[in-house]
């Protein structure tokens, strides 16, 4: 009932990014994506959470498993962290918010509207969002942007709590989570090899 990625490459504009890419993630894993900007993290993040086409191989999962965090938060910006939180738990058809305002410590906060929430009190109503959707494998964008110290901590401990439960998260992080149990998949090594110079590949991003 986890996670299984076979033989996977994945595109973004046109352009090949990565190729063979395996791995898999069982209850209580966690696997940290690691590789210098632009080698596609991003991409393989949203090929993996279905939000684009795989050029090749195999994402499996169970239906409905997987919640994704991009870089934007998707706040609601005129309604409050709790309008927010209950909206999501609604879309996703779960049940109480009070776990994830008191673990995200967003409790003081719950009545103020999204749109003034500093950076960071806006990440951790985005990653609390997580917490309601119910999914049990967690895809991670760089999370930790815009938190401070306290928080990166804060975050780590929800994610071991997340694991701990049974649940499985598969991040792109440069920053340390403070989750020595997780595994590193340097994405460097699976680069694909871009196309010859003129064979379309160039007109394509562009269409
Ligand atoms: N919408 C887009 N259209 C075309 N190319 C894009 C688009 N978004 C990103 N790219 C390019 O795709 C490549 C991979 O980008 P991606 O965001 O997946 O990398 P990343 O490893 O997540 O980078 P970072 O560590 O900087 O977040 C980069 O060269 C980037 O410029």
């Amino acid at each position: 009932m986890g996670l299984t990625v076979t033989n996977l490459a994945c595109a973004r504009g046109g352009f090949p990014l990565l190729e063979r890419v395996s791995f898999s993630l069982n209850a209580g894993q966690a696997l940290v994506l690691r590789g210098p900007n632009g080698c596609g993290k991003t991409t393989l993040l949203r090929t993996v959470a279905g939000l684009q086409p795989a050029l090749a191989g195999q994402v499996d999962c169970p239906p409905d498993s997987i919640a994704y965090a991009a870089h934007a938060d998707g706040l609601k910006t005129t309604l409050s962290v709790a309008e927010n939180l209950s909206f999501w738990a609604a879309v996703y058809g779960t049940q109480g918010i009070d776990a994830a305002l008191e673990q995200m410590n967003l409790r003081a906060l719950a009545p103020r509207a999204a749109q003034n929430l500093s950076a960071g009190q806006k990440r951790r109503l985005g990653l609390a969002r997580l917490m309601v959707t119910g999914r049990p494998i967690w895809v991670l964008d760089e999370p930790t942007v815009s938190l401070d110290t306290a928080s990166v901590a804060l975050f780590g401990e929800v994610v071991r709590a997340h694991l701990s439960g049974g649940g499985m998260a598969l991040m792109a992080t440069h920053i340390d989570l403070g989750l020595p149990e997780a595994g590193i998949l340097d994405l460097t090594t699976f680069r694909a090899v871009l196309p010859p110079p003129g064979s379309g590949h160039f007109d394509e991003a562009f269409l």
